[in-house]
C-alpha cells in the first residue's frame, strides 16, 4: 500500500517571531493553537514558504526574518503518494531566497517551481481579496490551477505573455508593425483560452455540487470571461479596438483581460464576509477536485483560522467539506486553553500549542 501523503517534518529557524520550532505533524489533521500574535499563521506562512518559494503575506506584515536575525531557514520532509520522501528547504538572507528541493525535482516536471511536489491550498485571512480584488489576482488564480491540471500550459502561457508584450511595443510605436504580431498573439490567445475554459468547465461542475450544500449559494454560478465578447473572433475585436489601442498604449481584449465571476443568481445582489469567504472555500475544494480527478498529488490544505467570521453551523459544514476529502490539514485556531472547538470530533487529530516566545 502506498504511504499516506503529508509532511512528516518541519523546522523553523527565525522566520517572523518564530526563533526555532521543530514539528512532526504526523496524522492527517494537525490543529495549531494560541493566542493572538502567538505565531500560529507564521507555521502556514513556513509550510507555503517550502511549497511554493514564496510567501502569502503582504509587505503590511513587515519582514518575514525575526528582528535581529540575518537569515530565516525552513526545513521539512514531505512524503508523497507514490515516491520516496521529498526534503525541501527554503533559506532566505537579506534579499535572496533560495530554495532547493532533495531529489531534484522530478525529471518529468522540466524543474519549474509550480511543480513542487509538495503542494498546498491556502483559505486564510482576507481570503475574500479573491472576489473583490483586482482582476489579475483571479487570473493568476485561474491559470496556476490550470497549470496543476495541464503542465503544459505553462509554457502555452509564457509564449503568450511574451507576444502580449510586443504586442504592446508594437501599440506603443504606433501600430504599423502590429499586423506582424496578431497572427501569434491570437493562435497562442485561443490555446490560453481553451485551456482555461476546459478547466473552467470541470471546476463549476464541481463548485456546483459543493454549494448544494449551503442554501444561501442556490441559483449561484461560476462564470468565466474570456477577455473578449461571446459570438465574436478575436481578431474583429481586436480591429474594432483599434483607435482605442493606440490611444491607451496597450492591448484590451484577449487572455490578459479575461476573469471568473461569481454570479450571486436572480434576486441576491452580494453576499457577506463570511459567505464570501464560503464561496473562496469552495473554490478551493472544487480546484482540488479537478487536480485529484486528473491524478495530481494531493495538496496539503492550509487553514488560518477556519471559523473566523463563520456561525458554528457553517463553520462545521465547511470543516467537514475539508476533512471529507481525507488530504492532509493543518490549520489553526485562537485558544489559548487547546479548545479544539469545531475539531473537537476529528479523527486522527494532533494538536500543538504555540506560544508567543516573549
Ligand atoms: N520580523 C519579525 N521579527 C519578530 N517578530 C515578528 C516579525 N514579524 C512579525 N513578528 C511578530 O510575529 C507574530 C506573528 O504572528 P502570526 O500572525 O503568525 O500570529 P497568529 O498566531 O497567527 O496570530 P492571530 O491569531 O492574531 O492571527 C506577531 O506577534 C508579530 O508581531
Amino acid at each position: 500500500m502506498d504511504p499516506e501523503p503529508g509532511l512528516r517534518s518541519l523546522r523553523i529557524e527565525s522566520l517572523r517571531n518564530i526563533r526555532r520550532l521543530d514539528l512532526a505533524p504526523d496524522t492527517r489533521t494537525l490543529l495549531l493553537t494560541g493566542a493572538n500574535g502567538a505565531g500560529k499563521t507564521s507555521v502556514l506562512e513556513a509550510i507555503y514558504l517550502l511549497a511554493r518559494g514564496r510567501t502569502f503575506r503582504g509587505t503590511k506584515a513587515g519582514p518575514l526574518t525575526t528582528q535581529g536575525e540575518f537569515y530565516t531557514r525552513v526545513e521539512g520532509r514531505y512524503q508523497p503518494s507514490d515516491r520516496d520522501v521529498v526534503r525541501l528547504r527554503y533559506v532566505k538572507e537579506g534579499a535572496t531566497a533560495v530554495r532547493d528541493i532533495h531529489p531534484p525535482l522530478w525529471a518529468e516536471t522540466g524543474g519549474a517551481d509550480w511543480r513542487s511536489p509538495l503542494q498546498v491550498k491556502l483559505v486564510g485571512e482576507n481570503a475574500q481579496i479573491l472576489l473583490d480584488g483586482d482582476p489579475s489576482l483571479r487570473r493568476r488564480f485561474l491559470d496556476w490551477n490550470v497549470f496543476h491540471v495541464e503542465h503544459r500550459f505553462a509554457q502555452v502561457q509564457k509564449d503568450f505573455t511574451r507576444v502580449l508584450m510586443q504586442r504592446n511595443a508594437a501599440i506603443r510605436s504606433g501600430g504599423s508593425q502590429l499586423g506582424l504580431w496578431d497572427r501569434r498573439f491570437i493562435a497562442l490567445a485561443e490555446s490560453v483560452d481553451r485551456q482555461r475554459a476546459a478547466f473552467h468547465a470541470e471546476w463549476r461542475t464541481c463548485f456546483l455540487d459543493l454549494c448544494g450544500d449551503y442554501p444561501f449559494l442556490h441559483g449561484t454560478d461560476l462564470r468565466y470571461r474570456r477577455g473578449w465578447p461571446d459570438g465574436r473572433e478575436l481578431g474583429e475585436t481586436l480591429v474594432a479596438l483599434a483607435d482605442q489601442e493606440l490611444a491607451r498604449g496597450y492591448t484590451l481584449a484577449g487572455p490578459s483581460r479575461a476573469d471568473f465571476r461569481i454570479d450571486p443568481g436572480e434576486g441576491r445582489r452580494g453576499f457577506s464576509r463570511g459567505q464570501t469567504k464560503i464561496v473562496v472555500a469552495l473554490l478551493q475544494l472544487a480546484a482540488e477536485r479537478v487536480h485529484r480527478a486528473h491524478g495530481r498529488e494531493p495538496v496539503i490544505w492550509l487553514l488560518d483560522d477556519l471559523e473566523a467570521e463563520l456561525d458554528r453551523t457553517l463553520a462545521e459544514r465547511l470543516w467537514s467539506a475539508f476533512g471529507a476529502t481525507g488530504n492532509q490539514v493543518i490549520a489553526t485556531r485562537v485558544a489559548t486553553d487547546g479548545d479544539p472547538g469545531i475539531f473537537g470530533n476529528t479523527e486522527s487529530l494532533t494538536m500543538f500549542h504555540v506560544e508567543h516566545p516573549g
